[in-house]
């Protein structure tokens, strides 16, 4: 089985267009691969790297050169260089990402947000529903709120909208940035348990987590991305 994820010799530097289009180096040749059930933490100081790394692995930022190696459906994918329509097709069926804030739809309940990335992928409205209760239970969300939409809930709330909308399908990498940030004690017991159980189903896990308890429980490694910064020599 092919490796589910693998970055070789990425480079990454921001163009900032106010200031004379000055180039700010964020990231330089950063290698590295998650296997199939690791759980791979990204570590370092505040400002280092570690979100921009993630966001260009979900193609959300550019990357200026090297490769983003992702086993897709029969074949490797190099994210790096995509078209579009490949990269959406890389979020719908092999890699999710749950970020550290939910983006709300007005008027779409709390149920159905969570239901819809397996909807996408074929589900039946039922199984998915069903499938979306159970993680909302297991997250202690309470039932009279799955049928509102989560743009009045708290933090905390709809943080865990967002982790069981990432948890639900089966997808092979999972990226999490900072998914237990605004969680109490309890929940946040549920949600390493959770990623235990995605390590046990063979997935690739890629995350950023402060909470060092969490931190702790979760990795299998830290991967020090202070090695990648340009700033690494004044550090
Ligand atoms: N869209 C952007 N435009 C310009 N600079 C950016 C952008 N995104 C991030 N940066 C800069 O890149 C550097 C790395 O930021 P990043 O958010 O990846 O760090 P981080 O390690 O995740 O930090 P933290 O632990 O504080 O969340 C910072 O200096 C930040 O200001």
């Amino acid at each position: 089985m092919a490796t589910p994820l693998v970055v070789s010799e990425v480079f990454k530097s921001f163009t900032m267009h106010l200031r004379d289009g000055i180039k700010l180096p964020v990231v330089n040749d950063v290698n590295f691969s998650v296997a199939s059930g690791e759980c791979v933490v990204l570590g370092g100081p505040s400002g280092i790297g570690k979100s921009s790394i993630l966001k260009m692995l979900y193609g959300n930022y550019a990357v200026d050169a090297g490769q983003i190696l992702v086993a897709h459906r029969d074949r490797i994918v190099d994210l790096a260089r995509a078209d579009p329509r490949t990269v959406l097709d890389v979020r719908r069926q092999t890699m999710g990402y749950v970020s550290q804030f939910l983006r709300t739809v007005p008027r779409v309940s709390a149920l159905d947000v969570v239901a819809e990335p397996l909807l996408s992928r074929g589900a039946s409205a039922g199984d998915a529903r069903e499938k979306a209760a159970a993680l909302l239970s297991e997250l202690n969300l309470p039932e009279e709120l799955w049928g509102l939409p989560p743009a009045t809930f708290s933090g905390g709330e709809q943080q865990r909208v967002n982790i069981a909308r990432g948890f639900i399908t089966d997808h092979s990498v999972l990226l999490l940035d900072e998914p237990t940030a605004s969680l109490d004690a309890r929940n946040r017991a549920v949600v390493v348990e959770m990623i235990a159980d995605k390590k046990r189903k063979g997935v690739a896990l890629l995350g950023i987590f402060h909470d060092e308890e969490v931190r702790e429980a979760v990795s299998d490694r830290v991967l020090d991305v202070l090695q990648f910064s340009p700033r690494k020599a004044a550090a």
